[in-house]
């Protein structure tokens, strides 16, 4: 696995004198890479991952899950090896058996770090273990909501104590008995999609399976449901999501996997975006041509800001392609824009940039990603002369009118989230002087993020 170099601290944007021009190959997405991790480690035999994202919310991943009981090797770069979790032997009720493989794991502490994927998704899978599992992560972490995963598994029947399990966050410990029941349980996930994931991806293990039902307005980025719902069932697994708000996931083995993970598209969007905001041309190769991954949007989102979008298919099947971007003369004003998810901070950057007015709307569940996005990009943005109005759940921006004030340079705090180092890198194409603080939090997704920028953009 590579290591994370430590560049510059505040890091220099790259400034781009003329259009940028080049081929990107992002690394495996992060989303993908974390649920075949998951489903591997409780599937009914050895599997191999290609292409699996090495980062630092990767590495957690591993870490948590090897915790557990599971066996992670790399046996080639990119590609690794999962032996599940032993099947556990319950500490409690009639099956109730001694120490050894699947026995008691005795205490262990999880840390999540800043990972959503890990804290939403790996306590369910610990209270399919026989032991005391503690949850705990970074100090932004403890401010993320967990509430309904833990509503989820209590209703359940899993038992959790700790100090963070009234306000419903970490730290917390899972106290696993080697099995859970299963049944219906209602939860309100209109907070995060990942509550619903976490709940459905270990739900194949639960002696009764699940019967999950969202009370609450609507569930955000349902493309992540969608693709926890796809991969589960790539895994064998039988899912009805036919009710809107409701899935139930028949009780069952979880079949190994042996594929290669797409690479991130949703990280693919700095890149593309450095096309439209230069009027250069970017192109991402082995581009999925079908897939759940919300990062697929680009090709209808980056259109709206006047840049064209090419896909022209690869390889015998087709099953792939390579995705260009060509900036347009002028970064034309976007309207609104619904439902970016994770897309958002990438698309504000455009938004700050272009010749008129944008508003992303719906997007109130960021305020719980690694930091208040909402409050975070409108402030970033008030720091080199943006206007941007924030509201409860969107953003409204007036972009660079004729006659605006330009926009001027500035160091950009980052948050330790990813992707407002990725927003000010963008921000920063255009924007003279703008230096970024704490680049290397983009190790959380994108490692090499520096070099890759650096190395497309010049500087
Ligand atoms: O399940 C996943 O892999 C993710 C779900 C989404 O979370 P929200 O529903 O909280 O937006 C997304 O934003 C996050 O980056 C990754
Ligand atoms: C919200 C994000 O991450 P997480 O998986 O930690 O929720 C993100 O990557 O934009």
């Amino acid at each position: 696995m590579s290591t994370f170099p430590a560049p510059l601290d505040p890091w220099p944007a790259p400034r781009a004198s003329s259009p940028v021009s080049g081929t990107v190959r992002v690394p495996g997405s992060k989303s993908l890479t974390n649920r075949y991790l998951v489903l591997a480690a409780l599937a009914d035999g050895p599997s191999r991952l290609r292409g699996v994202l090495d980062s630092r919310d990767s590495r957690l991943m591993v870490q948590a899950l090897v915790a557990l009981g599971a066996t992670i090797t790399e046996v080639a770069p990119g590609t690794v090896e999962v032996t599940p979790l032993p099947t556990p032997v319950p500490t409690t009720g009639p099956d109730a058996g001694p120490g050894g493989p699947g026995g008691p794991l005795g205490d262990v502490t999880i840390d999540c770090g800043l990972a959503g994927t890990v804290m939403r998704f790996v306590p369910p899978v610990a209270a399919l273990v026989s032991g005391t599992v503690r949850f705990t992560g970074d100090e932004a972490a403890l401010s993320r909501p967990m509430g309904p995963v833990l509503d989820g598994l209590a209703g359940l029947g899993v038992r959790m104590d700790g100090p963070g399990l009234d306000a419903g966050t970490l730290p917390f410990t899972v106290h696993g008995t080697g099995g859970v029941d299963g049944g219906r349980v209602e939860v309100d996930a209109s907070g995060s999609s990942q509550f619903v994931s976490a709940l459905l991806l270990a739900a194949p293990r639960f002696r009764d399976g699940l019967h999950l039902v969202h009370t609450g307005a609507t569930v955000p980025s349902p493309e992540h449901v969608g693709m926890t719902v796809a991969v589960l069932r790539r895994c064998g697994v039988q899912v009805d999501d036919s009710v809107p708000g409701e899935w139930r996931v028949s009780p069952g083995p979880i079949r190994a996997l042996d594929t290669a993970v797409e690479p991130d598209l949703s990280n693919a969007g700095p890149f593309l975006a450095a096309a439209v905001a230069t009027a250069g041309t970017v192109s991402v190769p082995d581009w999925p041509a079908q897939t759940t991954q919300i990062g697929d949007r680009w090709r209808s989102i980056l259109p709206a800001f006047g840049a064209r979008v090419d896909f022209s298919p690869t390889g015998p099947d087709g099953a792939t392609g390579t995705l260009t971007v060509t900036g347009g003369p002028r970064i034309t004003a976007p309207g609104e824009i619904a439902d970016t998810g994770e897309l958002a901070p990438t698309v504000a950057a455009l938004c700050l940039l272009a010749e008129g007015p944008g508003q992303l709307t719906r997007i109130g569940q960021l305020r719980g990603h690694e930091t208040d996005r909402l409050t975070a990009l409108a402030t970033e943005a008030g720091r080199i002369g943006g206007a941007v109005e924030e509201g409860r759940d969107h953003l409204v921006f007036t972009g660079l009118p004729a006659g605006a004030a330009p926009l001027h340079g500035a160091t950009l705090e980052t948050y330790e989230d990813h992707r407002m180092a990725t927003f000010a890198a963008v921000v920063g194409l255009a924007v003279p002087d703008v230096a970024i603080r704490n680049i290397a939090t983009t190790a959380k997704t994108m490692p090499d993020f520096p070099e890759m920028w650096t190395r497309l953009v010049g500087g």
